[in-house]
């Protein structure tokens, strides 16, 4: 709860007349209280025992007054708060995105998307109420308190004593039960994240589970998931409602000792009717903010458990630490010497050597899991080499800056990635779109026929999976969109294995072409996409077994000729 309050409290410091307005609220909505409860008293003693009828007049005006004054105070108090609340509930989910972004590619691959969308929608939406209704209500209810406490001992110190004494006895049991509710909270949010992961998860595969005709399979998944998730809100429900009955014992408890303490002193006449009925109105109405307030303390627990979720986010570092020397401006040579890379306890890559030119294309081939993926995630710093070092020209690839770096290297990888925007969009993804240059990008990755045909030409609207272009189309944009950055380094991972043989040799006459002035690394399953590469690289098991011309390869390399016979079966 400290760290939970040292975490957000700073955030208020932006909104200080914001917080001016909602106090004034505050305290008319707290003062408005405490003046009902006194209001009783002149009612009782002045109004109906000495028959004043001045007073008569006056509190029923009183009463509109304070009244008013308390709605007044409760509308500017809700609209302040919320605004600010909102407000920083907006700057912490940008804040948490813009951190989840930094995070390597490593932590997104273990991560599911569904749970980090929950952790930026569910549980942040938890912290809003906490930040904004809660912390308000925690300070209106704590004044209302002071407020009614302050007419409570003013009207009698002693019967105070008897009717306040249940407050402190009522901390010990409320706090084993917020502690209970700091448990539910955490099950449900992880719950809720099950739910999202499991969604996210459905409609991204689809269409495999139509076609596997999975649909009950998956329904009754996501029903065991719903089911867990209303199991876990009904306990937290059990548990937080006990609190009322709990406190509404404890307060009859005092009510009754007050009643019979003060009833003697009424009768006696120690006390008069009046200042016993206004003393009973503060202490019931006491009541209803004492147990607001151990309400709003057990949702908070809920925001706490939230905020402690998203907090463990923070606590993930990114390991892949940008350099700060700028990509070289001209790239001559790429070195990678003696480069392992280990996945965990796989070691994925072991001493490779490796070198290319500019104008050179450089294929590398071999069985499938052979490592030519893991090479790739090297020289674009998804993944840090376990030892060894690749240099770019002279400069180590670890002192480079890691946007300029990613803004020199162009990556067409084997799953095609498109999004819900326009086909210029795509193609200058992250840049100013410049209509020659995306349809001279098209042109080169023979996608311009195409989309020319369509409607709205490069402006037609692609959906997030490229549903509406066939496989092959969706491909030629991401080697288009490849193209349009102009890198001095492409990398094309499997970038035509979605193309007809004719396309497909169309767009390696092209690459041939636009390689002469970059370096370009080609993985390919086709043997005839890469036959006329400077350098073949044969992996195998993560090593590196031959490299070579096709036509040495075929005299000397048995792997490359096991592979060439297989091709050609
Ligand atoms: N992110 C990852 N985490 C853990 N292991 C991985 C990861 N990526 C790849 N691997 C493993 O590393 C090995 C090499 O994989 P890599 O993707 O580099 O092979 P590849 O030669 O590109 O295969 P393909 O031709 O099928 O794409 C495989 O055993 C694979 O299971």
């Amino acid at each position: 709860m400290k760290n939970f309050f040292k975490y957000y409290l700073p955030l208020y410091k932006n909104y200080k007349l914001k917080i001016f307005y909602s106090l004034i609220g505050i305290l008319l909505v707290a003062g408005g209280s405490g003046g009902l409860a006194y209001i009783v008293k002149p009612l009782l003693d002045e109004v109906f025992i000495a028959k004043d009828k001045d007073m008569l007049l006056m509190i029923p005006f009183l009463l509109i007054l304070v009244q008013s004054a308390q709605g007044f105070g409760k509308y500017i108090q809700v609209y302040y708060v919320s605004y600010i609340g909102q407000d920083i509930i907006r700057i912490t989910r940008d804040r948490l995105l813009q951190h989840i972004l930094t995070l390597d590619i490593s932590f997104f691959q273990k991560k599911h998307g569904g749970e980090l969308i929950s952790r930026l929608t569910n549980d942040i939406n938890r912290i809003q109420t906490a930040v904004s209704n809660q912390i308000a209500g925690l300070i209106r209810e704590t004044l209302t308190i002071v407020a009614l406490i302050f007419v409570v001992i003013y009207q009698s110190a002693e019967l105070a004593f008897y009717g306040l004494i249940v407050l402190p006895i009522s901390v010990y049991p409320l706090s084993i039960l917020a502690r209970k509710i700091k448990k539910l909270s955490f099950r449900s949010q992880e719950s809720a994240s099950d739910i999202t992961s499991h969604l996210s998860e459905t409609f991204n595969n689809v269409e495999i589970i139509k076609a596997n005709c999975t649909e009950k399979m998956e329904l009754e998944k996501f029903e065991e998931h719903n089911k867990n998730f209303f199991n876990i809100n009904i306990k937290t429900v059990k548990t937080s409602e006990l609190s009322s009955p709990i406190m509404e014992f404890l307060g009859a408890v005092a009510a009754a000792i007050v009643i019979m303490y003060g009833g003697s002193e009424v009768i006696r006449g120690e006390l008069t009717a009046g200042s016993f009925m206004s003393f009973i109105a503060a202490l019931f109405m006491l009541y209803t903010p004492v147990k607001r307030l151990s309400a709003i303390y057990n949702q908070l627990q809920d925001a706490v458990a939230a905020h402690e979720r998203v907090i463990s986010l923070y606590e993930i570092k990114p390991q892949i630490l940008t350099g700060d020397k700028n990509f070289p401006e001209n790239i001559e040579t790429i070195d990678i010497k003696n480069v392992s890379l280990n996945y965990g306890e796989l070691q994925a890559l072991k001493n490779i050597n490796l070198s290319a030119k500019k104008g050179e294309k450089i294929a590398l081939v071999g069985d499938s899991g052979g490592g030519k993926s893991s090479l790739i995630n090297l020289l674009i710093r998804f993944y840090d080499v376990n030892s060894g070092e690749i240099l770019f020209n002279e400069t180590l690839l670890k002192e480079i800056n890691i946007k300029s770096l990613r803004t020199n290297i162009s990556v067409v990888t084997q799953r095609v990635y498109i999004f819900n925007d326009t086909i210029a969009s795509n193609v200058a993804y992250g840049q100013k779109i410049d209509e020659e240059k995306v349809i001279e990008a098209l042109k080169q990755a023979h996608a311009y026929d195409f989309v020319s045909k369509m409607e709205d030409g490069i402006y037609a609207k692609l959906d997030e999976f490229g549903t509406n272009l066939s496989g092959g189309q969706r491909q030629r944009i991401a080697i288009a969109r490849a193209l349009y950055k102009n890198p001095q380094v492409l990398i094309l991972d499997e970038a035509t294995s979605a193309l007809d043989n004719e396309s497909e040799s169309i767009i390696s006459e092209v690459i041939d072409e636009i390689s002469k002035n970059r370096i370009t690394f080609v993985i390919a399953h086709r043997l005839s996409t890469i036959k006329n590469a400077d350098k073949i690289a044969v992996f195998k098991n993560g090593e590196i077994v031959c490299v070579d011309k096709e036509k040495n390869l075929l005299n000397n390399c048995s792997e490359y000729q096991r592979l060439y016979n297989l091709a050609n079966l």
